[in-house]
C-alpha cells in the first residue's frame, strides 16, 4: 500500500494481542497517523533501520518477550524517536526512571482512555512546534529541569532570567502564546511582570502559569489575582508540568480558532467587514504616517440578484464562492472581504489607483473568458468597480469615495472599474 503523506507515521511496539487491537481501531478512527506495528525488539529494531527517516514518533510497551526490561526505549530514543512508554508497571520509581531518560510521556494501561490519551499526546506533539513558551526563573537548574522537559514536547522555548529580560524576550517575540514565570526573582518579580503584561495582553491572547512553592499556599492565590491563567507548585512532576501546559495551550488554540471563525464570513472563507475594519484602520493609519499609497477598491457583481432569481440561492452561494477565490487567486496578497452580499472591499497598500485598475485587469478577463463551473451549469459573470486612492481621515471615508465611483461604474453601464481620475478600465467585452 502507498504511504499516505497527510498522515504522520508512527511505530507501535506492543506484544498483546488485545491491545494491538485496540490501538489499531483507535489509530483508524483518528485518522492522524499510520501505524507500523512490532511485537517484539527485533522487529522494532528491524523497522527502526529501514523506516529511521519516516517514522515521527513511538509508543512502546516496556515489556517485551525478548527484551523484558525496557530495553525498546533505549532503541527508540537511540534513533532520535519521541517516545511514549504504555505500560502496565505503575511502579513510580520506573517512572521517574523513564522520565529521566527522555520519554515524552509515561502512560499507565489503564483502559481505553489511556490509549486515546497516549494518541492525544503525539497529536499535540506533532502542533507543538508551532508553539512559543518563554521560562522565567532565575534558578539555572530548575529553569534547565522546565527547558528540557517542555523542550522533549517540542515546543520552541525562550528563556529569561527575570521579569525585565522576560519583557524584552516577548517584546522580540511577539508570539509568544505562553509564560512559566517564577515569583521571586531579581531586577522584577513574577507579579509586577504579570501586571504589566496584563495592560497589553489578556489570557487568552498569552497564557500565564505561575511557579509557586509548597511553603506559601497563598502565593498560587496571589498569582492568579494578580492576572495567571494558571499556577504550578514547585516541585513538580513531570505529567502535571505537561498537563497544566498543554491544556493552557490548548485553550489558546481554541480561542485563535473561534476569533479566527469569528472574522471570516461563512460562505466564501474571506475576511468579513467586522474584520475588515477592525484590522484595516490600524495597518491604515500607520501606512498613512509612512507616506505610503494606500488604494481601496469596492467590488461588486453585476446584475447578481438574476443569478439567484434563475438558478436559485444555492447557485448564487456557488458564484459568490468562487468568485471569492479568483479574488484570493488574483489579488491575494492584499486585504480582501466580503462586505455583504455580492460586495467585497480591499485595501491594497503600497499602490496607487493606476495601478490597482491595471491588476484588477486580468481577473475581469479571466471571469469573462471562463465561465464559472456551478451545479446549474456554466455561468459567467462580470463585476464593477470603484477604486480610490485619495487618502481621508479614517479608512471609511476612503471606502466612501470608492463606492461613489462603484456607482458611477454601474450608472456608466457596469462591468467596469472607475479610479479617481475619472480612469475607465474598458470592458472586457
Ligand atoms: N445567493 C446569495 N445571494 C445573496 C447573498 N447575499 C445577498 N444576496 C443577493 O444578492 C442580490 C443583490 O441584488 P442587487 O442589490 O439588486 O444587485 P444586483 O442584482 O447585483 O444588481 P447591480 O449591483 O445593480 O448590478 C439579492 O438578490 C440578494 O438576495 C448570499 O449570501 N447568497
Amino acid at each position: 500500500m502507498a504511504p499516505n503523506m497527510d498522515k504522520k507515521r508512527i511505530l507501535i511496539v506492543e506484544d498483546s494481542a488485545t491491545v494491538t487491537k485496540v490501538l489499531r481501531h483507535l489509530i483508524l478512527q483518528f485518522g492522524h497517523f499510520e501505524a507500523l506495528f512490532a511485537q517484539t525488539l527485533a522487529q522494532a529494531q528491524q523497522l527502526c533501520l529501514q523506516q529511521a527517516d519516516a517514522l515521527f514518533a513511538a509508543v512502546v510497551d516496556l515489556t517485551l518477550p525478548d527484551a523484558p526490561n525496557g530495553e525498546i526505549v533505549e532503541l527508540t530514543l537511540a534513533h532520535q524517536l519521541p517516545t511514549i512508554v504504555l505500560t502496565g508497571n505503575f511502579d513510580p520509581k520506573q517512572r521517574a526512571h523513564w522520565q529521566g531518560k527522555g520519554v515524552v510521556d509515561y502512560i499507565t494501561k489503564e483502559g481505553r482512555y489511556s490509549y486515546e490519551l497516549a494518541l492525544k499526546q503525539l497529536q499535540r506533539l506533532g502542533n507543538n512546534h508551532e508553539h512559543k513558551i518563554l521560562v522565567v526563573e532565575d534558578s539555572r537548574p530548575v529553569r534547565k529541569l522546565i527547558v528540557a522537559a517542555l523542550e522533549r514536547q517540542h515546543y520552541q522555548i525562550f528563556q529569561a532570567e527575570h521579569g525585565e529580560q522576560a519583557l524584552q524576550q516577548l517584546a522580540q517575540q511577539p508570539d509568544i502564546k505562553l509564560m512559566l514565570t517564577d515569583y521571586q526573582m531579581p531586577h522584577m518579580d513574577g507579579f509586577e511582570l504579570i501586571q504589566q503584561l496584563r495592560r497589553t495582553r489578556d489570557p487568552t491572547q498569552l497564557c500565564i502559569i505561575g511557579l509557586s512553592t509548597n511553603s506559601d499556599a497563598a502565593l498560587s492565590a496571589k498569582f492568579i489575582k494578580y492576572g495567571a491563567n494558571d499556577f504550578l507548585l514547585k516541585p513538580f512532576l513531570h505529567e502535571e508540568l505537561y498537563c497544566r501546559v498543554n491544556q493552557n495551550i490548548e485553550l489558546i488554540e481554541r480561542m485563535e480558532a473561534m476569533r479566527d471563525a469569528a472574522s471570516r464570513d461563512y460562505l466564501t472563507g474571506l475576511y468579513n467587514r467586522r474584520h475588515f475594519f477592525a484590522h484595516a484602520e490600524a495597518h491604515y493609519q500607520s501606512l498613512k504616517q509612512q507616506r505610503h499609497k494606500v488604494t481601496v477598491a469596492v467590488i461588486d457583481l453585476d446584475h447578481f440578484k438574476q443569478i439567484n432569481d434563475r438558478h436559485g440561492h444555492l447557485i448564487g452561494d456557488q458564484v459568490l464562492k468562487a468568485m471569492a477565490d479568483a479574488l484570493t487567486t488574483h489579488l491575494g496578497r492584499f486585504l480582501i472581504a466580503r462586505a455583504g452580499g455580492e460586495e467585497f472591499f480591499l485595501m491594497m497598500a503600497g499602490i496607487g489607483s493606476e495601478q490597482a485598475l491595471r491588476l484588477l485587469q486580468p481577473l475581469r478577463q479571466r471571469l469573462a473568458a471562463e465561465p464559472i463551473m456551478t451545479d446549474a451549469g456554466p455561468i459567467t459573470v462580470r463585476f464593477s468597480a470603484g477604486v480610490s486612492e485619495r487618502i481621508t481621515d479614517k479608512i471609511e471615508q476612503q471606502l466612501h469615495q470608492a463606492d461613489i465611483l462603484l456607482y458611477q461604474a454601474k450608472q456608466g453601464g457596469r462591468d467596469q472599474s472607475i479610479g479617481d481620475h475619472g480612469a475607465v478600465t474598458i470592458s472586457s467585452g
